[in-house]
């Protein structure tokens, strides 16, 4: 073992996955020095998440990384599937929200390469691949971890906080002594995902038999999974062989119709580290909570986890908020990955029944639901998922509307000249001064246009195409939204992961404002 050499950076991030390595790049926007270490030498080339939601499209939006990064597929439903009631429950993904495809499937490894090279443009960050975490201890200004290289290069790294993005073994979740709460299933798994089959599907579906339950979906690149639930007493080692796999997939051609890139077997957890935080040391992504697949929500959930915690500690590091702030993460976070959770849970029991008759009553009371109009709709348009939005955290309380604590939804906006933006892309990347209906820099005083200025906040006029007054504002929204009721005049101060921080009638901004800095200061 070699000896020790020293290194410092503001923020250590433990694990290079799509998680770690979009939370670097946050940072590193953000303009905070960050290393991102990770054990493996490469990316992982076997795809494991598969799926991904508008927020997630809108988080990575927020970094750079879009379509021209990694391919998509556009999902536009997820059906379930009873082979007595046939379709029982749909979820109709084929809408845009937040200017994003409501679903979508993905390729990992593609997406990981995208991160990457991005990584490798973006300033203030340094990736330090087959590097190892073997200490951490905390003093009051800092963390001091010592970091192995496959080498046998030891070095030892301070930093102003430490960040474990290091997956569902997390070696940080371990020495900050963070329980992983939950349970995990009592089945096992088979993967298979294979490219080029012969019969071409455009969606998700849940095939909901209780003898073999196997969701099945398409993804990038004429690729396909399927999950087969094993049955009491089938073995990883007998079911990972070619000819099991050749039975299970010959209702769809078999192995000689398709080309076999993964097959394994798991077994899904649902799990949460009891505080998301030890000191000035946090937990993101799969560190911090496993979700069971079912609601394609694993790794959404820890882009949230990035995106709320990348400013925080950023405003916290450059001196713009107090340390208090970094509380919030957990408060926000923690309750909404759970609900996640308690939703696959949910999917679970209508995927896998664990009996026939359980199968007809579950599946039967779901397919007489859809017949009520009402419920209809809520179980198809995704009615029953947990927003993401807070009942505590970093906000200003208040009923009015933006509602604080919610995310500010994203609109497509026409400038002056009939160029067409993604508002967040207008927003740009720190806090932002909305003004709806009305100019939010009218309402600035010297003392508040200072605290917006050292902000780094954009302010912004938005406002309807067809009034009169279209002309004083900088953006016009490309067509009428729920967004700007019209006449209206208000404010809201959005934060730079688009929850709205605090809202206000256009008249009140300064006093709105000076509340905001008073609690950002603490
Ligand atoms: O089972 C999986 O691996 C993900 C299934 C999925 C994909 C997309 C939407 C959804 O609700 C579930």
């Amino acid at each position: 073992m070699e000896a020790s050499v020293q290194s410092h950076t503001d923020v250590l991030v433990v694990g290079c996955g799509p998680v770690g390595a979009a939370f670097a790049l946050m940072l590193g926007r953000l303009g905070i020095s960050t290393l991102v270490i990770d054990k493996a030498p490469d990316i992982y080339l076997a795809p494991r998440a598969i799926a991904f939601d508008f927020d997630a499209l809108r988080i990575l939006q927020s970094v750079g990384v879009g379509e021209a990064d990694f391919e998509q597929v556009r999902i536009p439903v997820v059906r379930l599937i009873s082979p007595l009631f046939g379709e029982f429950a749909r979820i109709n993904t084929g809408q845009d929200v937040d200017t994003h495809p409501m679903q979508i499937t993905f390729y990992q490894p593609d997406l990981e390469r995208g991160l990457r090279r991005k990584l490798e443009q973006t300033k203030n960050l340094a990736l330090s691949l087959g590097t190892e975490l073997v200490a951490l201890t905390q003093t009051r200004e800092g963390v001091l971890a010592s970091v192995r290289h496959a080498d046998g290069q030891m070095l030892d790294i301070r930093a102003g906080y430490l960040v474990g993005a290091d997956g569902a073994h997390s070696v940080v979740r371990g020495i900050i002594g963070r329980d992983f709460q939950g349970s995990s299933f009592a089945e096992d798994w088979l993967i298979v995902d294979a490219q080029n089959p012969s019969q071409p599907i455009d969606h998700v579906e849940f095939l909901c038999n209780p003898k073999r339950p196997t969701p099945h979906m398409v993804a990038p690149g004429g690729r396909q999974r399927w999950e087969f639930m094993l049955a009491r007493g089938e073995s990883r080692q007998q079911m990972e062989r070619d000819e099991e796999i050749d039975r299970l997939l010959a209702p769809w051609g078999g192995i000689a119709a398709m080309k076999i890139e993964r097959k394994a077997v798991y077994r899904f957890h649902a799990r949460i580290a009891s505080s998301f935080r030890n000191g000035r040391v946090f937990l993101i992504g799969d560190a911090a909570h496993i979700t069971p697949p079912f609601v394609g929500q694993g790794l959404v959930s820890g882009l949230r986890d990035a995106a709320n915690l990348s400013w925080k500690l950023a405003y916290v590091i450059q001196g713009k908020a107090g340390r208090h702030i970094l509380d919030s993460y957990d408060q926000e976070r923690r309750p909404h990955a759970k609900a996640m959770i308690n939703l696959a849970r949910f999917m679970a029991k209508l995927i896998m029944p664990r009996h026939h008759l359980s199968a007809f009553i579950v599946h039967g009371t779901m397919k007489l639901m859809r017949c009520v109009p009402g419920l209809r709709a809520l179980l198809d348009e995704q009615g029953i998922r947990p927003s993401n939005s807070f009942r505590r955290g970093c906000f200003i309380k208040s009923a009015s509307w933006p509602k604080p604590g919610h995310m500010f939804p994203q609109v497509w906006l026409l400038d002056p000249k009939g160029n067409e933006f993604r508002s967040d892309d207008v927003l740009g990347q720190h806090f932002a001064l909305i003004g709806l209906n009305t100019d939010p820099g009218e309402y600035l005083t010297e003392d508040t246009r200072q605290f917006v200025s050292s902000l780094g906040a954009t302010a912004v006029a938005i406002g309807h195409a067809d009034t009169s007054t279209a002309a004083r504002f900088h953006y016009r929204l490309k067509t009428p939204s729920a967004l700007l009721p019209k006449g209206d005049r208000r404010v809201a101060l959005v934060r730079p992961d688009r929850i709205v921080i605090a809202t206000c009638r256009a008249r009140d901004t300064a006093s709105m404002l000076r509340s905001v800095k008073k609690y950002l200061d603490g």
